[in-house]
């Protein structure tokens, strides 16, 4: 396992609510952080079918055009009534002429679990995989999830993408209505980063 010896990280998304959640995550350890955004990088085109292997393109993208090492998180959620998905293809099913619409994919997603008559609980996992990529090629992969429900109608307004559906396992409040520092104590972002976590100290 490589160590991040850099004290300057590229943050390889251009997802506002993920880039808010990684800097706070980063933050205690020192190091300056720019988005692959803010550098103005285009966004490389998702061609794999794991997030394993999307992180990888974001991540492996970024630290090329940059010359310093870049963290990309792939991440979305697998609801078990409709078989796993929209799970890699989460942030897709959001995609509309004018931009994503969460509240429409998570309508969609819901009523789909309707028509399917499944049951309750409407069990779901969040899940994130973060590549650290450094511009010589090398690469350290670490999975997180959080495993949870969904509820209906959408709950709170904190976090991004799916959080006011999703109730984590433990809990009777959704991501949405959660503060950012609790998430963080436990989302699978959170989980990922924990591991990630060795290469930073
Ligand atoms: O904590 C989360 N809370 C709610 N929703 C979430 C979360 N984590 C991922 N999600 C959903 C929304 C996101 O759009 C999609 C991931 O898609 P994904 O391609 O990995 O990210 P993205 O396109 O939004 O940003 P980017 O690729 O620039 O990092 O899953
Ligand atoms: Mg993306």
């Amino acid at each position: 396992m490589r160590k991040l010896t850099e004290k300057k990280l590229v943050l390889a998304s251009h997802n506002a609510g993920k880039l808010r959640e990684i800097s706070a995550l980063v933050a205690p350890y020192d190091i300056s952080v720019i988005s692959a955004a803010e550098l103005g990088f285009d966004e490389p085109e998702e061609t794999e079918d794991t997030f394993a292997g999307n992180a990888r393109i974001k991540a492996h993208y970024a630290a090329q055009k940059s010359g310093l090492p870049a963290l990309s998180d792939d991440s979305g959620i697998m609801v078990d009534g409709l078989g796993g998905a929209p799970g890699v293809y989460t942030a897709d099913w959001a995609e509309t002429e004018n931009g994503r619409d969460f509240v429409m994919a998570m309508t969609k997603t819901w009523t789909m679990l309707e028509d399917n008559n499944a049951p309750f609980p409407r069990n779901a996992q969040f899940c994130c995989t973060l590549c650290l990529a450094w511009p010589d090629g090398h690469d350290e992969i670490f999975d997180g999830k959080v495993q949870g429900s969904l509820t209906w109608p959408m709950r709170g307004d904190m976090g991004f993408g799916y959080d006011p559906i999703f109730i984590p396992d433990g809990f009777d409040i959704t991501f949405g209505e959660m503060e950012a520092s609790k998430k963080h104590e436990m989302s699978h972002r959170a989980n990922a980063f924990t591991l990630l976590k060795q290469c930073l100290t």
